[in-house]
């Protein structure tokens, strides 16, 4: 069985085959699991019409031969373009299986199906333009894309466009998931994703496809602070944190506080208004996360009210406007085990050069700005990264209606009301991520963000 939340690097991906060739399974074999695992599926997409198959010189090339050979002895009309020889002993021994036709250089093939075998998780470099334009043209010439492990062009490990990579229709992912097919921009290349078991056994490779969570009901005898008690403090524009409030008085918490200078006229009569200073407002014990960033304002009185939340000790969501006025400095007293850091990619940006995090992608720099400050890291956006104490997780795609003002702050109120009940960082964010993206299922098409912050409760249901 295919281990399905386990998200292996190229390098890893090798070890793991070298463990399996160890073991007594030929790389061959190997191959021809993928290939066959492959041609399935393809067999059935294409429906009997013509299928042409780009093949490369190394192994993802050699899963071609596999697929192509498997194709055209069913009866299939296959085409193999192969502008490299097979360099690989396994792609040479795939080769000589195959009978049918073969052209050793581009030429015009249109057809059903295309599959494109050119490159895998070994592409080190950016294609030749020449070969990536000729690969693009026999993409849009047929009907149907399918790419063997990854559309040639993106890099496995960290998901970056190494060329203009055409959309396909499916990729199936062999052995395991690399990080590539769920984060990074080359994400929205692939299509439907697909797994392939090749047999590669389960390894703590350090990141994960998080899977469905499970959210537990209150127990039999809680009580509105065993729940969680969230506080969320308010500042110039108390309209993001009424959202963030809502977020979380949906996602569980018992007891959801606005600590604000005023009220607000949207105010709901079930959040409660703490007008006190923030600094004894902030003095409850009973306090199980504070949030605060949304709408919080960049000034001197911004700046005021994140130290007094620094001070609290309590666990702290720290979203929006307060990741802009971290530094070393702010968080040099402060338990970083407690802190939940929830940046879009303009903001990890902001973070990274503060604290000197380095890194050209969402993952690396998420993984590095995690190292440097010991925090958990939400870094938000299509392809959402989550990193805490040297684990890094990965998600399912949520619906791009998502892609809204003020659905970020209802994403912080729910990681704060999961907080609050008590589960580590890391946890609390992945069952947040998860309910933000149902919620957006529930809320339809064209929501706004009270309307998605609306659909939290109801989300709340798939996982319990
Ligand atoms: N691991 C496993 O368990 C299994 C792996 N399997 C399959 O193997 C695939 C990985 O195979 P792979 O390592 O041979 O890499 P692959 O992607 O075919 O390309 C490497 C070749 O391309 C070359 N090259 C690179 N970039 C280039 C460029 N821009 N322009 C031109 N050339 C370039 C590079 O040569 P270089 O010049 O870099 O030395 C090398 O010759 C994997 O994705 C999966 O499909 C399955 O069979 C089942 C088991
Ligand atoms: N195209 C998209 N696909 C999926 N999720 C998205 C997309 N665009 C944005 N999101 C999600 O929406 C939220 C936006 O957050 P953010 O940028 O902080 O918004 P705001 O600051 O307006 O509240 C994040 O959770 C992000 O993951
Ligand atoms: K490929």
């Amino acid at each position: 069985m295919a281990v399905h939340n386990q998200i292996l690097t190229a390098g890893q991906m090798r070890d793991a085959e070298r463990k399996l060739i160890a073991a007594g399974i030929s790389e061959t074999e190997l191959m021809d699991r993928a290939g066959r695992g492959v041609a399935e599926w393809i067999w059935r997409m294409a429906a009997g019409r013509s299928v042409t198959v780009l093949c490369g010189p190394g192994n993802n090339g050699g899963d071609g031969y596999v697929i192509a050979a498997t194709l055209h002895t069913r009866g299939l009309p296959v085409k193999v373009i192969a502008p490299f020889a097979p360099a690989t002993p396994p792609a040479k021994a795939a080769r000589d299986t195959y009978r049918g036709p073969l052209a050793e250089k581009f030429e015009p093939a249109s057809g059903a199906t295309f599959v494109d075998c050119l490159f895998g998780s070994g592409l080190s470099r950016p294609i030749d333009n020449v070969l990536a334009d000729a690969a693009a043209q026999l993409r849009a010439v047929h009907d149907i894309g399918v790419a063997v492990d990854l559309p040639s062009g993106i890099a496995a490990d960290m998901g970056e466009l190494l060329n203009d990579v055409a959309p396909y229709d499916a990729t199936f992912a062999l052995g395991a998931w690399k990080p590539a097919h769920w984060t990074g921009p080359g994400q929205d290349r692939m299509g439907k994703l697909r797994l392939i078991d090749i047999g590669i056994e389960p390894a703590d490779s350090g990141t994960e496809l998080v899977g469905t969570p499970i959210i537990e009901p209150p127990a039999t005898g809680a009580h509105k602070y065993s729940r969680g008690l969230v506080a969320v403090v308010a500042g110039a524009m108390p309209g993001a944190a009424l959202l963030s409030a809502q977020g979380a008085m949906g996602a569980g918490a018992g007891y959801v506080k606005l600590l604000a200078e005023h009220s607000h006229p949207a105010a709901p009569a079930d959040l409660v208004l703490d007008e006190q200073s923030l600094e004894e407002a902030l003095s409850d014990e009973r306090i199980g996360a504070v949030l605060i960033g949304p709408g919080l304002g960049r000034d001197r009185k911004a700046r005021a009210r994140l130290a007094d939340a620094l001070d609290s000790r309590h666990r702290l969501v720290i979203d929006a406007d307060a990741l802009h006025l971290l530094g070393p400095e702010t968080l040099a007293t402060i338990d970083p085990a407690c802190i939940l850091l929830t940046p879009h990619d303009g903001e990890l940006a902001a973070l990274a050069k503060a604290f000197g995090a380095k890194g050209d992608t969402r993952l690396e720099r998420a993984r590095a700005l995690s190292q440097q400050t010991g925090a958990a890291v939400l870094a938000k956006g299509c392809g959402t990264v989550l990193c805490a104490d040297g684990r890094t997780g990965l998600f399912p795609p949520g619906s791009s209606w998502l892609s809204v003002a003020g659905s970020g702050d209802v994403l912080a109120g729910i990681c704060a009301a999961r907080m609050a009940g008590g589960a580590s960082a890391y946890r609390a964010a992945s069952k947040a991520v998860y309910l933000h993206h149902e919620a957006a299922e529930l809320a339809g098409p064209s929501f706004s963000s009270s309307r998605l912050a609306a659909h939290v409760r109801r989300a709340m249901k798939q996982f319990l």
